[in-house]
Parts: structure tokens; sequence; C-alpha cells
């Protein structure tokens, strides 16, 4: 098994006695996108912190690329946290090259980064002419200079409308596959991430009350028929014949389980044929957010 590039253990923190991280524990999987999700105010920017050193945990351990934070090279993880701060009187690539000379970088490296969050075009023109969705596509660009194995992304799109929302996603899911970086990214929407994630975790309460793959998730999410008929015994023994598998909710209703949306009509068939009277079929397949609300509550 891989070394997961984020290893959270244990870890608590308090602000003045207060409480905020509670034995904390994270895994995140090389060459994951992993949605970082949970309320305002549940820790999340508090952990972002802690992962890049800038804050350092009461207790537990925190092991960052297979090290411990304290001793990792701050250059191989790139981040944005808060809104980033561009200068808006210099092109792009201009920024970028501040950037460069700090990290020591060939320059070529301004090239390929601004081709990566398809600014190519765009380079040499003024920072105060870029729409909201461009200034942070180029804050990615920064942030991926010195092709960085992790990046760490609090709330990236943030006050961004939805095309800008939708450029972030595109850019952000396809980095593991195209320069093999694993990605961190918090949220407090599932549905915004849930396009882009291969992973989710929620925080809640100060711990991580879920953590998944996605893939793991959607297996996991029961998908049903209702229906409505004459007689829910009959139908039941009919399709039980045809090997679906149902629960009877009262003598004239029951649920198919897990169906698939395309054998909808094989169901239906097989009932008018024994001559079941069916008056109604409501096809209902849980949202993720749903799954994880419930799965939370089993939980708990
Ligand atoms: N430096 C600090 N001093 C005191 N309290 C702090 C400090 N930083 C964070 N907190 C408190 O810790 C809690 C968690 O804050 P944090 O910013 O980590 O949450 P968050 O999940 O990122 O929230 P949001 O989604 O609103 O950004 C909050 O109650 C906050 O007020």
């Amino acid at each position: 098994m891989h070394t997961p590039i984020i290893h959270v253990q244990n870890a608590t923190k308090s602000f003045s006695a207060l409480p905020v991280l509670k034995g904390l524990n994270i895994s995140v999987p090389q060459r994951s996108v992993y949605a970082f999700l949970g309320n305002n105010g549940e820790g999340k920017s508090t952990t972002i912190r802690m992962l890049l050193g800038l804050l350092r945990a009461d207790s537990g351990s925190i092991q960052v690329l297979g090290k411990d934070v304290a001793q990792l090279d701050k250059r191989q993880v790139g981040a944005i946290i808060d809104a980033p701060v561009l200068y808006a009187h210099l092109t792009a690539r201009e920024y970028l090259s501040i950037t460069r000379s700090i990290k020591n970088l060939s320059k070529s490296e301004i090239a390929r980064v601004l081709e990566l969050v398809s600014l190519t075009k765009a380079g040499n023109r003024k920072i105060s002419t870029f729409s909201l969705g461009m200034k942070q596509r180029l804050a990615l660009a920064q942030a991926l200079m010195g092709d960085p194995k992790l990046l760490i992304l609090d709330e990236p799109t943030n006050g961004l409308d939805p095309q800008g929302m939708q450029e972030i996603r595109e850019l952000i899911k396809q980095l593991p596959e195209q320069s093999d970086t694993s990605v961190f990214v918090s949220s407090h929407l599932l549905d915004e991430v849930e396009k882009m994630a291969s992973h989710v975790g929620i925080l809640r309460g100060g711990k991580l009350v879920l953590e998944s793959s996605l893939e793991h998730a959607y297996k996991q999410m029961t998908s049903t028929l209702k229906l409505d008929v004459c007689s829910s015994q009959k139908a039941a023994e009919v399709l039980k014949v045809a090997g679906y598998q149902t629960v009877q909710e009262t003598p004239s209703s029951l649920n198919v389980l897990n169906p698939v949306f395309e054998q909808i009509p094989d169901v239906t068939a097989c009932l008018i044929k024994k001559g079941v009277q069916l008056f109604q079929a409501v096809y209902h397949k849980p949202t993720l957010e749903q799954w994880f609300l419930s799965s939370n509550k089993q939980g708990a």
C-alpha cells in the first residue's frame, strides 16, 4: 500500500482553551483529489494551516509527503489560502516571474504553468484586465510552479460565478493525471466538490465523521423503485421469481431494492403479465449529500 500523501493522526488544536480540533484523523491517498468538507467555523482553515506548518497542533501527528510537517520542504507543496494577492499592474508573466526567481526555477516554468491553466494567450495582459475566474487560475498557476506533488487549496471557488467555478473544477480534476499532483481542497459544499473529487472527508465537531472514496460511496448508495399495486404480496412473489429483491411497505406498496434505471420497463412488464395492477412506479436514487447525511446519522 502507498503511504498517504497527507496523514493526520489524532490531532488536537484549541484557541484560548476553546477546542476546535478534537482528535482529527485524515488519510489522503496519493494521486487523489480529496475534498475536505465542513460547515463554516468547523476548523477547515485551521487544519490547512497545520498541514502547511503555519500553525502547530497541540498534540497528535501530522505527516505530509511522508514526513513530519516540521521537517517538510515547503517548496514541495503548492497552496492557495485566503484570497491571493495579485498585483493588478503586472502582466501574468511578470507576476509569475516573481515566484520563479524566489523558487529559483527555469524560465520555461512560466510557460508550463500558464499552459496548464489555459492562460498562455493572456500571459502578456495586465492582471487588472482579468476576470475573477482568470485571476483564480493565475493563482493556481503560481501554486503549481516548481511542480509540487501536493496542492492545498482553501475554498478555491469562493466568490466565482458558475463558469469560473467550472473552469477551476476542470483544472483541479485533471491534476493527478496530468502532473502527478494530489490535491487537498476544502469546501463547505458537497455538490460543488462532488464534480471534481475522488475522495471526501467530512469534518464535524472537531473530528472527521466520515472519510470515503466517492467510488465506494456510490456503491453503497441504495436506489429504490417504489411500486403502488393492488397487492404487494402478489407483486413481491412475481418479482422474486424474476430475480428482484423487494421490501413490502404496506398491503398495497413495496420497494424494489437497487434496480438500475433501465430495469424499470422489465419490472412493470413482469407485474402486468402476471395480472398485478400497477398504479404508480417512482424511482429514487439518493444524492451523495443525502447518502452522507444518512451515513452520518447512522454513525453518530
Ligand atoms: N487565530 C485564532 N484565534 C482564535 N480563534 C481562532 C483562530 N483561528 C480560528 N479560530 C476559531 O476556530 C474556529 C475554526 O475556524 P476555521 O477558520 O478553521 O474554520 P473554517 O471551517 O475554515 O470556517 P470557514 O468555512 O468559515 O472559513 C472558529 O471558531 C474560529 O473563530
